[in-house]
């Protein structure tokens, strides 16, 4: 099947039904398809506990750096999903990390963090001393010279994500590694995201803001380790065993989630799936079909399947 220019929606039970027939494997989005910060979508735990009953296999893919995976078990437990794993979770803090061997950064090397807890813990279970992220003594007013502000010279990649301690201190010192050596250090986002959809329908700055804001600064340009890069989506797929032909994307997100099993082949031609409960509402939808064609791929952002919420998963199946 290949993405018609106009997506299908799930609304009665044979769609459901279809998606049973044609899929083994359900990658999910968290922020705007399971949860609302805090608030879990009605009917997402019957709609897994649903899936996993008939043998699928079900993974959780964030862009949200801000926990690590095992913040994220305790917070699925917390939400009621009982037998939650912590290798069924793919928070991008967790991919930072994964990458850093690759750029040559081993593990006991000294990492930068402009970021959030979830970023530090991923690091020090990977073996890497964090530096910068949650340490308070940044917390403090700007002050040019305060001793934290000069430059480790044993820092050997810097890891950009969302943080709610955004100030002057942690993004000025930010700006000395990334300027250090000749831009040589490895820079890397957690993700492009710009927002993301809150609890009482806030919407609020995301990774990517502050990732961009870094980016724009230094004048230089960072390896986006998640969401839609197609080497997360190979790292998951193959750590899985997954078959590409017979799995399928669910996210809120149509340049992130959308664009990631798109590119990524999903499906037989195609395997994305967008719901309305997050940050995508039906007007955006019908404006990207209506883009021209040679606009920025609209296709790899065209969700093959849209449905209003996946926990009317359930509820749809039993009519
Ligand atoms: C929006 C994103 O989270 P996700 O929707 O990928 O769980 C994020 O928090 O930056
Ligand atoms: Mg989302």
């Amino acid at each position: 099947m290949t993405i018609s220019s106009s997506p299908i929606k799930i609304t009665a039970r044979e769609h459901v039904q279809a998606l049973l027939d044609q899929y083994d494997n359900f990658l999910f989005d968290c922020d705007g398809v399971v949860w609302l910060g805090e608030t879990l979508i009605p009917g997402m735990v019957e709609a897994i506990e649903y899936l996993e009953s008939k043998g699928k296999k079900v993974v959780f893919v964030t862009n949200n750096s801000s926990k690590s995976r095992d913040e994220y078990v305790e917070k699925f437990h917390r939400l009621g999903f009982k037998s939650f794993r912590k290798q069924q979770v793919y928070p991008t803090c967790y991919a930072a990390v994964s990458n850093l061997d690759q750029l040559g950064v081993q593990p006991g090397a000294k990492v930068w963090v402009l970021g959030d807890a979830g970023i530090m813990h991923e690091l020090k279970e990977g073996g890497y001393q964090a530096l910068g992220g949650t340490d308070t003594r940044l917390n403090q007013a700007f002050d040019p010279d305060h001793p934290l502000l000069e430059v480790d010279p044993e820092v050997q990649a810097v890891i950009v994500g969302s943080t709610k301690d955004f100030n002057y201190m942690r993004i000025a010192l930010t700006l000395q590694y990334l300027l250090h050596n000749n831009k040589s250090i490895p820079f890397i986002g957690a993700n492009i995201d710009r927002t993301y959809p809150g609890p009482h329908g806030l919407i609020l700055p995301a990774g990517g803001s502050v990732v961009s804001y870094m980016e724009y600064t230094a004048n230089r340009t960072f390896l986006n380790v998640g969401k839609p890069s197609t080497q997360f989506l190979d790292t998951i797929v193959a750590e899985n065993g997954f078959d590409r032909s017979r799995t399928l994307m669910v996210g809120d997100t149509l340049y992130t989630d959308i664009k990631f099993g798109n590119d990524g082949k999903l499906g037989a031609g195609a395997g994305s799936l967008l719901v309305l409960t997050g940050g995508t509402k039906p007007e955006d939808l019908a404006h990207l079909l209506h883009l021209p064609e040679d606009y920025e791929d609209p296709h790899s952002m065209t969700p093959l399947y849209v449905m209003d919420s996946f926990g009317a998963f359930v509820d749809i199946l039993k009519g």
